[in-house]
């Protein structure tokens, strides 16, 4: 492979483990979303009206069951979460491989930028407040939804041109192959990470190593 001249990352299943979202940050978003919306009626507003349906509430809390990848309840689990990560309740997962390969690849003068259904105010969030300390100031950019649905090949498109860079000399990590599929018909070059094995890598440190 080339050195590419940009890394963009997933995050569920790739920086940071599946267990971590599934079972610790959607039932966060879970338990406290109805007292947040009461309690924030203004903040939420914009959001609830972006969302189909009589019960707003309802419909999220159903998409949370579901996983959603829906860009107003990823909006509004990022604003729930920041409670959580403010007050002590939440501490960012990241896998060990996370940070050290986030510095070897500063060093090499590649910079990584987050690509995840998450909002970019929860990576900030998660990477600010992570376990292995603030590694925000190892990333360069955070992309989301509003760039387009993480299968569709023209999201990968539109974050390159956003970057001005063409896709080509861009790796793209993901534990998804429809993601991974998605970016490398973009143009990008992209590597399945299957921490079990059976991906094009297991850990972060086999990638760029
Ligand atoms: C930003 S942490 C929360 C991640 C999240 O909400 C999610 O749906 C995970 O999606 P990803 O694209 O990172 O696999
Ligand atoms: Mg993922």
């Amino acid at each position: 492979m080339n050195v590419p001249q940009a890394i963009l990352l997933d995050i569920e299943g790739t920086t940071s483990s599946i267990a971590f979202v599934a079972e610790v940050l959607f039932p966060y978003a879970r338990t406290h979303l109805r007292d947040f919306v009461a309690a924030h009626p203004d903040a939420v507003a914009p959001i609830l009206a972006e969302v189909p349906g009589d019960d707003p509430l309802a419909t999220l809390l159903q998409w949370i069951d579901e996983d959603r990848k829906a860009t107003p309840l990823k909006t509004l689990q990022g604003m729930i979460w920041a409670q959580g990560y403010a007050d002590g309740t939440l501490k960012g997962h990241v896998y060990p491989d996370t940070p050290e390969a986030l510095r070897r690849w500063r060093g090499a003068g590649i910079p990584v930028h987050l690509y995840s259904s998450g909002s970019i105010a929860a990576q900030k969030l998660l990477f600010r407040n992570s376990e292995a300390g603030d590694l925000t100031p190892l990333l360069s950019g955070y992309f989301d939804t509003t760039s387009g649905p993480k299968r569709e090949v023209e999201s990968y498109a539109t974050i390159a041109a956003t970057l001005g860079l063409p896709p080509a000399v861009m790796l793209f990590v993901s534990d998804i192959r429809a993601e991974t599929d998605a970016a490398r018909t973009s143009g990008m070059d992209a590597l399945l990470i299957a921490r079990d094995g059976g991906g094009d890598v297991s850990s972060l440190a086999e990638v760029l190593p």
